[in-house]
């Protein structure tokens, strides 16, 4: 693969990745010079005039970020930064998939090594993420804390919101789940149900969230006893702030997980295993309110952009 440094300084050299279909564009700022303004990201990412993706992701130093002050107090060892943006040009806090992907990318610019079992502590803008290589290939990411915003009321009711989806005829009880984004997941029959979904107009959530929210909508497919124990398995679509449908979303395998380990009550297993679109994750509820996401990430191609 050509490396993006190779670009004359008319282009912008860049990789292109995906973890688990969910795709984005990524750069190398190593001095963080670059102005990723949000029409730059939208030309990049536009899917018929650029190079198409769900969100494009600057690599640059914790150092050269305003948000970066807080990562580096978090965890000196985060000095690389994961400054990621929606298709649309709007910032986000997190993405799991993302994430996962620039760690394949660091490597590839020689900038960290995970393949002696180290971990690479990633600044983002809700705060340092550490990811190691599992000896499969996938990275494995502890997301950090989660909560559920509505509180134990919500928990107990099992909903703090309500969704509504283009052709249902009335809105659905769901529940919000913070993993540094927003999320709101909603419960569906079953697979056909699922299916069926016209994911092509924004579902609309009450009450509207202050900033927005990605919306899960999931099939919970029941409880399994393997040779590592008890796991879940949960079906999903997505509809990601900032994008629309994308073929998965890290953070919203998290967030459906939980929700679904939640309504499941006392008991219900750590581990899940999301289907979405674009393949399976596997999300661990850990102790102390923690979550890991574990999946694949892939570097496809490289390019220059004019
Ligand atoms: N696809 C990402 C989430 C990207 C950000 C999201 N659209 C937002 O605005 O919060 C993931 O894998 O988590």
């Amino acid at each position: 693969m050509t490396g993006p440094a190779d670009a004359t300084p008319d282009e912008l050299g860049f990789v292109k990745g995906h973890g688990t279909r969910n795709d984005f564009v990524l750069v190398a700022d190593p001095d963080g010079r670059l102005d990723l303004t949000p029409d730059l990201v939208r030309r990049l990412a536009d899917r018929r005039s650029g190079v198409g993706a769900d969100g494009v992701i600057r690599l640059a130093p914790s150092s050269s970020l305003p948000e970066g002050e807080a990562v580096l107090a978090e965890d000196p060892a985060a000095v690389w930064f994961m400054d990621y943006r929606n298709a649309d040009g709007s910032v986000a806090e997190m993405c799991g998939n993302g994430v996962r992907v620039f760690a394949a990318f660091a490597e590839l610019l020689d900038l960290a090594d995970l393949a002696d079992g180290s971990t690479l502590a990633v600044g983002t803008r809700a705060g340092v993420k550490r990811v190691v290589r599992e000896p499969n290939g996938w990275y494995a990411v502890d997301m950090g804390p989660w909560t559920f915003p509505g509180g134990d009321d919500a928990v107990a009711r099992g909903a703090d919101a309500q969704v509504a989806v283009y052709g249902w005829r009335a809105a659905r009880p769901a529940l919000s789940v913070d993993l540094g984004n927003p999320h709101t997941v909603v419960a569906l029959a079953d697979a056909a149900e699922l299916d069926a979904l016209d994911l092509t107009v924004a579902p609309q959530v009450q009450p509207v969230p202050p900033h927005g929210t990605n919306v899960e909508l999931v099939v919970p497919l029941g409880e399994e006893d393997t040779s590592d124990g008890r796991v879940g398995r949960v079906r999903m679509r997505v509809f990601e702030r900032g994008v629309g449908e994308t073929e998965s979303c890290g953070t919203g395998t998290c967030a459906a997980a939980l929700a679904v380990r939640a309504w499941a009550g006392p008991g219900a297993p750590d581990t899940w295993f999301v289907d979405v679109p674009g393949g399976t994750l596997r999300v661990r509820a850990l102790p102390g309110g923690r979550v890991e996401l574990t999946g694949p990430a892939v570097l496809a191609y490289a390019g220059r952009f004019p």
